[in-house]
């Protein structure tokens, strides 16, 4: 059976983002994820999880000036010293929390450009190195244009070439379900493939990123082949609610922790 992670950064917006961590814990999750921890203090994060006995499965590097429109500064030239004291602060969160997994945004530049791959390709290395130190995966999620116009890695094809190139065994993908679909479909036949370099699952209807539980994904099917797959990681609930997060969990009851 899948272990869901509630994506508390899209579910659970009722309440504030401290209080996501109770509501997802009564709601039978026993797993969170989300895009940033940086607003609260480490130690606070740590508590929230703690109290409710729940597993941090992921979170993302910082990604530079987010509210300015940056997606990350992996693939920035000129921007590698401050992704080395991102990866320290991270790793502050990290050791906090226990997450074994941390998402590295690529940022918004040109994939043909050979000075923004070469600096990706240094950016990767080095956080997977100081990663491995702590034991630690370090994952690579290619983003469809449409949500995301710009954005470095936009190809599932140039994200598997990288982490076999590199053959670290720390750097896995963090396979979008609905971003892959978007992308390129053949949901099934890729996750059969890719599930060896695979180092996080995320989910949510397509095209609208609802629920998974509608629209042009079976994702009941696709549970029992991650399953089949003998997928022993987390499923992240990447999506927005339809309407109030409770309501849209449906789905989900199966799985619940009662
Ligand atoms: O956009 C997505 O999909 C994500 O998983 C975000 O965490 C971007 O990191
Ligand atoms: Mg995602």
């Amino acid at each position: 059976m899948p272990v869901f992670a509630a994506n508390l950064t899209m579910m659970f917006n009722e309440w504030s983002f401290l209080d996501r961590f109770d509501a997802a814990t009564e709601a039978g999750f026993t797993a969170v994820e989300y895009l940033f921890p940086y607003e609260a203090p480490p130690e606070v994060i740590a508590d929230r999880l703690a109290r409710n006995n729940l597993q941090q499965a992921l979170f993302n590097l910082p990604p530079g000036e987010w509210a300015a429109g940056e997606r990350g500064i992996a693939a920035l030239p000129g921007r590698f010293d401050g992704l080395k004291a991102d990866v320290e602060q991270a790793l502050d969160y990290a050791a906090a929390t226990g997450v074994k997994r941390l998402h590295l945004m690529a940022g918004l530049a040109d994939p043909s450009d050979p000075e923004a791959a070469s600096c990706y390709r240094r950016s990767v290395a080095y956080t997977a190195e100081r990663l491995a130190d702590k034991g630690i995966d370090l994952l690579l999620e290619p983003i469809n244009a449409r949500n995301m116009p710009g954005y470095f890695l936009n190809d599932f094809g140039a994200a598997e070439r990288l982490i076999t190139e590199l053959g670290l065994a720390n750097v896995k993908l963090q396979f979008d379900i609905y971003h892959r679909q978007i992308m390129h479909g053949d949901v099934a036949m890729a996750l059969r493939r890719l599930l060896p370099i695979t180092g996080h699952i995320q989910i949510a209807s397509v095209p609208s990123r609802h629920e998974p539980d509608d629209e042009e994904l079976n994702y009941p099917y696709l549970f029992a082949e991650i399953d089949r797959l003998g997928y022993g990681g987390f499923v992240g609930c990447e999506y927005t609610p339809r309407g109030r997060t409770l309501d849209g969990l449906n789905w989900f009851k199966p799985f619940a922790r009662s």
